[in-house]
């Protein structure tokens, strides 16, 4: 086990909705400088967990800490104070601002009343231009700079969701499924451009694809019916004889997660 303080860390995280638990009593930590994948099948509670963790959604017990600081009652937006980011879905990018325009205002969201304010203080704003045109180049979007966000491919269009996140220099990105709908070409830019985030932010990944968790998670987290089946590092998630029944039973994520149970055969 490391010896790193956690940068997350949830605590017996519950989340009722009626009588029905859909996360049950997860206790995580999440290392500064990792990506850290949550797996499980469909229905697992992945996305509920992500939910309580980043404050969409109250939690029903337990607690979550930000560097050793409560959160749990924290709105989203207060937490995201804090550096928690989640990555934007397609829908939230403004179809009718340029790739650059959209990173530039996540930029300055950081600052949010500044944004708004016509007495702006000039180098904030300089300093949001300045991160949208770093991130262009860290997207491989520079090509792309000028054209509207909605004329975009799907696989650009999610490179930029990830990048709207990141232009809020948070501590820690929550991505929830970055490749979906994605060909082959886009899966492997996402598949490096997420590896890449380690260096500076952590990474929380929710991911059915199975190559790319196993390739650049430094840790995973299994979730069967809103519980941890198994936690730790690929190689022993993928040996772990609870997982591969999990998978190999009744996965919905069929092929993908069938073939990562094969290949540790
Ligand atoms: N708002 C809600 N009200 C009631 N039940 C909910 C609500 N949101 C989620 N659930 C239930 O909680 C369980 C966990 O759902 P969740 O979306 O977290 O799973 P998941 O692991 O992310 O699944 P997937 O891989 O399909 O996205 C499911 O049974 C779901 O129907």
């Amino acid at each position: 086990m490391s010896t790193a303080t956690p940068i997350l860390r949830a605590l017996n995280v519950t989340k009722r909705y009626g009588k029905f638990t859909a996360v049950n009593g997860i206790t995580l930590d999440i290392l500064p400088g990792t990506v850290h994948s949550v797996i499980g099948p469909n229905g697992a509670g992945k996305t509920t967990l992500f939910h309580t963790l980043t404050g969409t959604t109250p939690i029903t017990e337990g607690s979550i800490l930000v560097e050793g600081e409560e959160v749990s009652h924290l709105p989203g937006y207060k937490r995201v104070k804090k550096g928690l980011a989640r990555s934007f879905q397609v829908t939230s990018l403004f179809p009718n601002l340029s790739v650059r325009e959209n990173l530039r205002l996540a930029a300055q969201g950081r600052h949010p009343a500044q944004a708004l304010n016509p007495w702006r203080r000039p180098e904030l704003l300089r300093r949001a231009c300045d991160i949208a045109e770093q991130l262009l180049v860290r997207l491989s979007l520079q090509a792309v700079a000028e054209r509207l966000s909605a004329e975009l491919s799907h696989g650009q269009q999610r490179r930029l969701e990830v990048g709207m996140a990141m232009a809020g220099e948070p501590k820690v990105i929550f991505l929830d499924e970055p490749t979906s709908g994605m060909g082959i070409d886009d899966i492997g830019d996402m598949k490096r451009l997420i590896h890449s985030l380690r260096d500076s932010y952590t990474v929380v990944l929710i991911e059915h694809n199975m190559d790319i968790v196993m390739d650049i998670s430094d840790q995973i987290t299994v979730m069967q019916q809103g519980q941890i089946l198994a936690q730790g590092k690929p190689a022993e998630i993928r040996s772990d004889e609870r997982v591969r029944r999990a998978y190999l039973g009744s996965m919905i994520t069929g092929g993908k997660a069938a073939n990562a149970g094969k290949e540790s055969t």
